[in-house]
């Protein structure tokens, strides 16, 4: 790894990664960026339309497209992923070659109360799912990706994450 210092924040959508990326980046004055922001940048679409009008397969195709790119850049930053981003292509050993990868892993129930809450407008997989619909799909969702997410160098369990905690985890972790 070289001397700029990378951090990926993975885990399922609703774990936390936009919302925990920002306070972190914050603590670490470092720049913050949400890896489906930059491809929405990038192909001048949203998240939701690039599923409806190309399907997922070409979401993946551009999410691991932009994520490399990103990943080659010289600098320090805060990059919250998309929570299927580590689960396709290499995108997780792209991720370890190159940053911190920190795992959010949040009960699948507290995940399941903010979807809820937040009408899942913006996520294309929860979209018309009731409450019961959406525990179901996290539940699937985790065992496809929880062999990806425990890839992570660092992992935090919980619900709420101290940014102070994180920044001693990553001086150990950087220590040794
Ligand atoms: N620690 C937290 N406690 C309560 N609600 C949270 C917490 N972190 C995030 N949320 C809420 O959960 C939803 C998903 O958070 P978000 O950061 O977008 O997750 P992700 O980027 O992992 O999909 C948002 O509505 C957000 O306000
Ligand atoms: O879990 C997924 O496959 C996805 C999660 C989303 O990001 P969040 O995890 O930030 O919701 C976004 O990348 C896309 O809708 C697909
Ligand atoms: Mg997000």
């Amino acid at each position: 790894m070289s001397k700029d210092l990378k951090i990926v924040l993975v885990g399922l959508p609703g774990s936390g990664k936009s919302t925990f990326g920002k306070q972190l980046a914050s603590v670490l004055q470092f720049p913050y960026y949400d890896l489906d922001h930059l491809i929405e940048d990038r192909f001048q679409m949203t998240i939701p339309d690039v599923f409806s009008r190309y399907g997922e397969g070409k979401f993946r195709e551009w999410e691991t497209e932009v994520l490399q790119k990103f990943l080659n850049r010289e600098d320090s930053y805060v990059l919250a992923s998309g929570g299927g981003c580590p689960c396709f292509n290499d995108n997780m050993d792209l991720i370890n070659d190159k940053a911190v990868s920190v795992y959010l892993d949040v009960p699948l129930e507290e995940i399941s109360m903010r979807l809820g809450l937040s009408k899942a407008h913006n996520r294309p997989m929860f979209s018309g799912l009731d409450q019961g619909e959406i525990t179901l799909k996290l539940k699937s969702l985790l065992v496809e990706r929880d062999y990806f997410y425990r890839q992570s160098k660092i992992k935090l369990s919980g619900e709420d994450f101290s940014a102070e905690l994180l920044v001693s985890e990553l001086i150990r972790l950087l220590k040794n």
